[in-house]
């Protein structure tokens, strides 16, 4: 029998929260303030029915939310949104013991998402490119993404055709689509055996159908036009099925807040420096050393050197930061440095950037978590945080990018 439950706050899953008899419920797609049914089982719940709806319900934007693993939170107002994910930073500063002064949340529209990662499964004749259920690890075909371009959402048929000429029957296989401004960049792993007549029939139907590179299990077998992103005098190239910022919203917005921070300082380093994102930015103003673990995101970076214009000199390195952070007598000539490490954050350098003296450092992060351990670190070296930013870059997702601005106190 369903159990008749009140909502009184939100998860950082986006699941709402009861306190019932047994204790603490989360059911998802209810909102704070809701009186709902919902049918018990421990610590989870299955709405059944809603009894009296909050004010900031709304209807959601997509035909597949509620069975699609992707977004969480589509049914609540933006304004109640916004506030949601402002406050997950707001939570991960304060478990570190960080009061921090947070500013609004960069809000983010939809349609901006310009990279994908689509699963894949031949079964017979048919195909299935989607992406996981709900709860499941099995795929649910997408029909529509609001959170897509229109540039890859549109050719959701034409991809799942392409997919299936590459995957192998029962095998699960990954897509990676990028939205460039040559076109589509598409890298496929996990597909069939291909041979030469193969390669040559998909370069045609590449060219056809706006794809400007396709790389099949890292190896380039078309590639019309190199894939680039242009703005303002700079280029830069993704590097197939390689990091990049997912929308070019919330990018600009993270450039912005971290060439704000830094402002007229020289020289600069970026740690993490992916593809040159911040990097090929900050040299408009300085020199800059961009150090990054992965050689094809340094390949890509010193095209972007060479193709742009403006810019003052880039010195790159290779190094694994985790294993062998720049430690204080490296980092004493920059003035300023950011780090935008991966979920994991960057524990190892930030105990280095701690015991330095540069004056101003910029964390940039998907995972508040980890970017208030390291900014607890970088405190208790004697830094100041002056700053705290989060920018939506994975709308109605529990995920939230945030900026973070230290000071040598
Ligand atoms: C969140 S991405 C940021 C990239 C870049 N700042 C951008 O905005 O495009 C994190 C980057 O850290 C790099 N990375 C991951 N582990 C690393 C390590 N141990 N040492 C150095 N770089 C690493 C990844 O290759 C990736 O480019």
């Amino acid at each position: 029998m369903s159990e008749r439950l009140t909502i009184t706050a939100l998860g950082h899953e986006g699941d709402g929260i009861a306190e019932a008899a047994t204790g603490r419920v989360f059911v998802p797609f209810t909102l704070p303030g809701e009186t709902i049914l919902a049918d018990v089982e421990g610590e989870r719940g299955q709405l059944a029915e809603i009894v009296a709806p909050s004010a900031d319900r709304v209807a959601p934007a997509c035909r597949h939310f509620g069975t699609c693993g992707g977004c969480a939170v589509q049914h609540m107002a933006p304004e109640a949104y916004h506030a949601w994910k402002r406050s997950l930073v707001v939570d991960a500063f304060a478990q570190r013991g960080i009061e921090a002064e947070v500013d609004p949340l960069v809000p983010l529209a939809p349609h901006t998402r310009r990279r994908a990662v689509f699963s894949v499964l031949k079964e017979g004749n048919e195909v299935t490119l989607g992406f996981n259920r709900r709860e499941s690890h099995d795929i649910l075909a997408i029909e529509e993404c609001p959170l897509l371009v229109p540039g890859i959402e549109k050719r959701l048929p034409m991809l799942a055709g392409l997919a299936l000429r590459l995957a192998e029957r029962g095998k699960r296989a990954r897509m990676t689509v990028t939205a460039t401004d040559t076109g589509l960049d598409v890298a496929f792993e996990g597909g069939r055996k291909l041979g030469r007549s193969d390669f040559e029939s998909l370069g045609h139907g590449a060219e056809a159908n706006a794809i400007a590179r396709l790389t099949i299990a890292g190896r380039e077998i078309f590639a019309s036009r190199l894939p680039e992103l242009r703005g303002d005098k700079l280029v830069l190239y993704p590097a197939a099925g390689g990091f990049l910022q997912a929308a070019a919203p919330s990018e600009a917005a993270l450039i912005d807040l971290v060439e704000t921070a830094v402002g007229k300082s020289n020289p600069v380093a970026d740690l993490f420096s992916g593809i040159g994102t911040f990097t090929l930015r900050l040299a408009r103003r300085a020199p800059v050393l961009a150090v990054e673990g992965d050689d094809e995101l340094l390949k890509a970076l010193d095209r972007s050197m060479r193709f742009s214009t403006g810019i003052r000199t880039i010195t790159m390195r290779k190094r694994d930061l985790f294993l062998n952070p720049m430690a204080p007598p490296e980092l004493k000539p920059f003035k300023a440095v950011a780090f935008d490490p991966p979920r994991a954050g960057a524990k190892a350098q930030a105990e280095m950037l701690a015991k330095s003296v540069v004056p101003t450092i910029v964390g940039v992060s998907c995972n508040p978590a980890t970017l208030a351990r390291d900014a607890r670190i970088l405190i208790d070296g004697g830094y100041r945080l002056t700053r705290v930013t989060p920018v939506d870059q994975f709308l109605w997702s529990s995920h939230v990018e945030a900026v973070a601005v230290f000071q040598k106190a």
